[in-house]
């Protein structure tokens, strides 16, 4: 079974935009599992242009599914997710302006950085998984470092599966398959929407979970948040 893990940081850009409240983010995690979410992810910035470190605090005690905070590892990131002990964090390695993650690990160069890193959360019983692009070269790297799973960064696969998407799919398969093979668990994200999910789902083998935002808020404007969960996990199901 494939997870849907909500990503809730375009709900915090619609809050900023004004101060205040509206949308409540915490309202809007509650709900996203009511109507039947199984993991809230967020990305907290280090400019807290959506996800704010207070956001992170008052949604720990909220979440009843899985916790997921995404987030490129800086000290002060680490000791916050140490602090707030969420079910997973997602290392991710973005610079600071960047407007969107826009690259995964290079695994070979930061091997150290990570495995480092790495211990010092699952030493304190949070799952990781790193962000990496579809390139079987990263896994070998990645599987030594000690993470649990690899977040498959989707976003090229997003973009050229209207075009091919048996092409889009390949370089993300043959990943999947090697990193099954060296023990690491697969979720994946970015750009993944109502469109292009199911096919990524139903060709991607052990795929443990998805975190979708950008799209799915979208859509929710139009569908209504529950509608949209529901639709998403239609695309999900097996059967
Ligand atoms: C790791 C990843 O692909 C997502 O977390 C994405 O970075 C969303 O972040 P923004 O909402 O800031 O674009
Ligand atoms: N890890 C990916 C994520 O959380 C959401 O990415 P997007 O759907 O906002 O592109």
């Amino acid at each position: 079974m494939t997870k849907l893990s909500v990503n809730i940081n375009k709900i915090a850009t619609i809050r900023n935009a004004r101060g205040g409240e509206t949308p409540s983010v915490t309202e809007a995690a509650v709900k996203i599992e009511q109507f039947g979410g199984q993991g809230i992810t967020i990305h907290p910035r280090p400019d807290e242009r959506h996800i704010t470190r207070k956001d992170v605090y008052d949604l720990k005690p909220l979440v009843t599914t899985e916790f997921n905070i995404e987030g490129n590892p800086h000290r002060p990131f680490i000791d916050m997710v140490l602090e707030v002990k969420p079910e997973q964090v997602t290392l991710v390695p973005d610079a600071d302006d960047a407007i969107t993650s826009n690259a995964g690990w290079d695994t070979k160069k930061h091997f150290d950085f990570l495995t480092e890193i790495i211990a010092e959360f699952r030493n304190a019983g949070i799952r990781t998984s790193i962000f990496l692009d579809p390139n079987p070269a990263m896994v070998e790297y990645a599987a030594k470092t000690g993470t649990d799973r690899i977040e498959l960064y989707t976003e090229a696969y997003a973009k050229y599966y209207s075009q091919n998407k048996e092409a889009a799919i390949r370089p993300y398969y043959d990943t999947a398959v090697l990193a099954t093979e060296s023990g690491l668990g697969i979720n994946a994200g970015h750009d993944l929407s109502l469109d292009n999910l199911k096919y990524f789902a139903d060709h991607i083998p052990n795929l443990l979970e998805v975190s979708i935002g950008h799209a799915l808020i979208s859509e929710a404007l139009y569908m209504g948040l529950e509608n949209t969960v529901q639709a998403y996990l239609k695309r999900l199901a097996k059967w």
